[in-house]
């Protein structure tokens, strides 16, 4: 059987477009712009280029775009001086910070300065605390654009295994949270957990999330599951060239797409989504700011 492949690039511009409707309905009905603030500290080309494209996207919405790019020698206490200008700007509706931050800066005291209602990315302290606890909040962006994905393909999740390999703040717990809220009964998985073939195979939903490029094989998936692949892995790719490099998932495709019933791809799948999902959230955030009813089907 040959797996439905989820087609996340084709999902996130349907998004998009559906934010740049809501986009024009508040100009056009209130005059508001939402805006969003991204700030990258150093040179980190992946950074650079996933910042470029936030800053692309924004503006293609019809949203207004600030990007602040410092030095990587930036102090803690000038980013933080930043951000709290970022708080209280009243143009700016979404704020965060491009990860991984220098190791001289410490990402959580950062993440936890900017205001939670303008935490676009959804890794304050306090989100976290509304997700887990089943309360409105804003949803990080991945595991948002994965759980639209999953929706989509299977209407109800209710009643379904799932499990979540990997257990990082910004993917794998959220997205267990998530699932958990669509009535999935959940496992998150990790590297010290006993039987992880087993484990993976009893599974309806599983949710790749380790950055260990194509570890999960097609012999781990139950016949006919849905496979989200979060990973984005660069390896060497010799058959295309000396030096070249491919992009790859944390689950073999191959093999995986052979018994899975859905799955997807890599590049293609959940990446396009992640910043789909962060212009969602930015209009969430805008509409809530203005005390104006919330776009449906944009979050969680
Ligand atoms: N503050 C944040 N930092 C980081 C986040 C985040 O959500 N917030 N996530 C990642 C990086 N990221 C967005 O920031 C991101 C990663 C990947 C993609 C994407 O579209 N990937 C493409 C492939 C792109 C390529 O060729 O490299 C795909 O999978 O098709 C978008 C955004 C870490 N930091």
């Amino acid at each position: 059987m040959a797996a439905t492949v989820i087609d996340g690039k084709a999902f996130a511009a349907n998004v998009r477009e559906k934010v740049a409707g809501h986009v024009s309905r508040l100009k056009a009905d209130h005059g508001i712009t939402p805006g969003l603030a991204v700030v990258l500290v150093g040179e980190d080309p992946a950074s650079e280029v996933y910042v470029r494209n936030k800053g692309k996207q924004t503006v293609e919405v019809g949203m207004a775009s600030f990007e602040h790019k410092l030095d990587a020698s930036t102090t803690q206490e000038e980013l933080l001086a930043l951000i709290d200008r970022l708080n209280n700007d009243p143009s700016v509706h979404g704020i965060l910070c491009q990860l991984p931050v220098p190791d001289h800066i410490d990402g959580d005291t950062i993440i936890n300065a900017i205001d939670p209602a303008k935490d676009v990315d959804g890794f304050h302290i306090s989100n976290v605390g509304l997700l887990g606890t089943g309360q409105k909040s804003m949803v990080p962006c991945t595991p948002l654009g994965c759980l639209m994905m999953l929706r989509d393909h299977h209407g109800s999740l209710s009643g379904m295994d799932a499990v979540v390999i990997g257990r990082s703040n910004i993917v794998g717990k959220p997205m267990a949270q998530l699932l958990l809220g669509d009535s999935c009964t959940v496992t998150i998985a990790h590297s010290r957990t006993k039987d992880l073939p087993g484990t993976v195979r009893r599974a309806d939903i599983v949710v790749a999330a380790v950055g260990r490029p194509e570890m999960v094989p097609g012999d781990w998936i139950k016949p006919g599951a849905t496979v989200i692949d979060v990973g984005i892995n660069r390896i060497p790719a010799p058959e295309k060239g000396e030096g070249k490099m491919k992009l790859v998932g944390d689950c073999d495709y191959a093999s995986c797409a052979e018994v899975a019933g859905a799955i997807t791809p890599v590049p293609g799948g959940v990446g396009p989504m992640t910043i789909a999902c962060l212009l969602a959230n930015t209009v969430t955030a805008c509409c809530r700011a203005n005390g104006l009813e919330e776009p449906e089907g944009l979050t969680a």
